[in-house]
């Protein structure tokens, strides 16, 4: 499907809500389904990644009720409660339902097998299956499990230590989810900080976590009880806006109740450090996660360097951060974000051709790239290549743009934002 965006004239004004966050969307089923009793959840993202996480779920003998959109029911079985799948568990797009339900079904005695897309049969499933078959899974797979389809039989399983060579957050909660399966203490050490959701809901539901710095340990053999989650607002969809009003003159917009886990924030860090009036106001606690409402205005950024430490804090934003660079004056250099390449697309290319092909001063870097802004953007027609971020991040520049600009496979958005173009046209 192709979406046409035209050159916004107007300012991006008023309250808006995003959907909920996917990543904790996710884990609210997965720990809702090992739990014992009635996990509710408002707020859950019905997207179709989050959605892939239901289904299978489902199919492993798991009850979950939609008693409304966002409002869900999973009533868990307690750890070792699921059930041996009659079917392939078919994650679809989502790297987070492949790698954190492996490491879920590394700790059942029975036999399973998990299929994607054809994006999620090409990106590298080694970084969960090599820590998984350490501590005692067998897994098969394409290209001897580098790749999905994956065959998995679980059981038996005996805690580790294990050095992660990336930071993700994928990897350490499959490796912390299959250690509750097994007594004793399972460790992540990660090179830089990852998203800590797994550990924060964990420790809801009453695992004994700890993290100190990198390091992430979890006790085996919890007793989960179901929990009420609310979940906020995925501030990685909050950011194609906060872009959008801080580079559309006279624009002023607040972004209601969003998850601003420091896990999470590097997208507000960094544009703020651009420039960016950016506040955060009514923060709270809901469940463990940090959440705020934010205000956004328009101002005039400068470019800047985003590297280390920073990068797993924004790594799905980075789409849509090329687009603030682009408005901004001077060089915006984006560094040790290699992980790009490996995601729904290899973000590097895609990012880089599309914008490119908009008009952009953008050049592509082995783990990053760099542009120059201050260049004026051309509406042309896009290709998202099926990846939701980028048919988002090329919307986001096409208001920006002068004419119209074409997204094609721009249905993709449904992955993670349902209904993200009818709100970026209501303005
Ligand atoms: O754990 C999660 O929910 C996610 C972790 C990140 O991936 P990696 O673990 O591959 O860095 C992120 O890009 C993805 O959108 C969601
Ligand atoms: C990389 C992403 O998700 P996943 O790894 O779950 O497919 C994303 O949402 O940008």
């Amino acid at each position: 499907m192709n979406e046409v965006i035209k050159g916004i004239s107007g300012k991006i004004q008023g309250t808006l809500s995003v959907p909920g966050d996917k990543s904790i969307s996710h884990r609210a089923v997965l720990l809702g389904s090992i739990a014992e009793g009635r996990t509710e959840i408002e707020g859950f993202l019905m997207g179709e990644d989050c959605l892939s996480t239901v289904a299978c779920v489902r199919k492993l003998g798991i009850e979950v009720e939609t008693l409304a959109p966002g409002q869900l029911h999973v009533f868990g079985k307690g750890l070792f409660g699921w059930q041996e799948p009659r079917e392939i568990l078919d994650a679809g797009n989502s790297g987070t339902t492949m790698r954190l339900m492996l490491g879920l079904l590394a700790g059942h005695p029975f036999h399973a097998v998990m299929k994607g897309d054809a994006s999620l049969s090409s990106r590298p499933m080694a970084r969960v299956v090599d820590p998984l078959r350490a501590m005692g899974a067998r897994i098969d797979g394409r290209n001897e499990g580098k790749n999905a389809p994956l065959s998995i039989r679980g059981g038996n399983l005996h805690p580790i230590t294990y050095s992660s060579p990336v930071s993700s957050a994928q990897v350490k909660s499959a490796v912390l989810l299959a250690g509750l399966f097994t007594e004793g203490e399972t460790t992540v050490i990660e090179p830089a900080k990852s998203r800590d959701h797994t550990e924060t809901m964990l420790a809801s539901f009453g695992a004994q976590v700890k993290t100190t710095g990198c390091i992430s340990t979890v006790k085996g053999l919890p007793r989960l009880k179901g929990e009420k989650i609310m979940v906020p607002g995925d501030i990685s969809s909050a950011a194609f806006f906060l872009v959008a009003a801080a580079i559309t003159p006279g624009s002023e917009l607040m972004l209601k109740n969003i998850g601003v886990n420091p896990s999470r924030t590097g997208i507000i860090d960094v544009l703020k450090r651009m420039g960016a009036q950016i506040t955060c106001q009514n923060e709270r606690i809901e469940a463990g996660e940090p959440v705020a409402d934010i205000q956004v205005k328009h101002s005039h950024l400068q470019g800047i360097t985003v590297e280390g430490d920073d990068i797993p804090r924004l790594i799905d934003e980075i789409p849509v951060l090329a687009v603030a660079a682009a408005h901004a004056t001077g060089t915006t250099v984006i560094k040790d974000a290699g992980e790009l390449r490996v995601k729904e697309t290899d973000r590097i290319i895609s990012v880089v051709s599309q914008m490119a092909a908009l008009g952009m001063d953008i050049e592509p870097r082995e783990d990053g790239m760099v542009i120059r802004g201050g260049r004026t953007l051309k509406g042309t027609a896009v290709n998202s290549f099926h990846d939701h971020r980028i048919a988002m991040a090329l919307a986001v520049a096409g208001i920006s743009a002068a004419g119209v600009t074409t997204i094609e496979n721009a249905e993709s958005v449904k992955i993670s934002f349902p209904g993200f173009f009818e709100m970026l046209k209501s303005f």
